[in-house]
């Protein structure tokens, strides 16, 4: 099983108090031409709070504290049947730098009330409007159709919302 993270970076706009999220427009690999938080996979050693920074400074260029970081979510991507990614989401309003953009990502302020879900992962409508909200979730996300998959198809889902996650699958939050 893949082990990958997502980070939403949030901020309140001095002039009109406007809540945003920075997403990023992935312009390689799994999701190419979607929106989504920056975010990858976990390298061997390790954390999930690092995993999220890292990807965070490599895609956009924005410095996050791992211990600043707030877990919101535990995903898991099934593919046919079989269990294909974990994902650990977290949230933050505390970083620093300006992001810009990488070879993989190119990222955007969008108003929390206007994030692009036509543009997304089929599943993202479901858990991330309640993760900018502020709550928790553990969910679990079928597809189907073979890999790779992002072409595989969105079969159904369940979902648990304001559960604590204060412990991860692999005891680190
Ligand atoms: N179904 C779904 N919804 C929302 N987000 C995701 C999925 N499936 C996913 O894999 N993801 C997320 C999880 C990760 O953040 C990215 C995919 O990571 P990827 O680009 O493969 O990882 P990197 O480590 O950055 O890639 P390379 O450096 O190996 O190119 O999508």
């Amino acid at each position: 099983m893949i082990e990958a993270t997502l980070c939403f970076p949030l901020r309140n706009r001095s002039d009109d108090g406007t809540d945003e999220v920075l997403l990023i427009e992935k312009r390689r690999g799994l999701g190419e031409g979607w929106y989504n938080g920056p975010g990858g996979k976990r390298e061997t050693g390790e954390t999930f709070r690092e995993c999220a920074a890292r990807e965070t400074r490599e895609e956009v260029g924005l410095e996050v504290e791992p211990a600043a970081l707030e877990k919101a979510g535990e995903l898991t991507f099934l593919l046919d049947g079989e269990g294909h990614t974990n994902c650990h989401v977290y949230r933050t309003r505390s970083f620093t730098g300006e992001p810009t953009a990488s070879d993989e990502a190119r990222p955007e302020w969008v108003s929390v009330d206007e994030v692009p879900y036509d543009q997304m992962w089929d599943d993202d409508s479901r858990w991330l409007p309640g993760v900018l909200e502020g709550r928790t979730v553990r969910g679990e996300f079928r597809f189907a159709g073979g890999e790779p998959l992002d072409e595989a198809a969105f079969v159904d889902h369940d979902l648990e919302w304001d559960v604590s996650l204060e412990s991860g699958r692999d005891g680190s939050p």
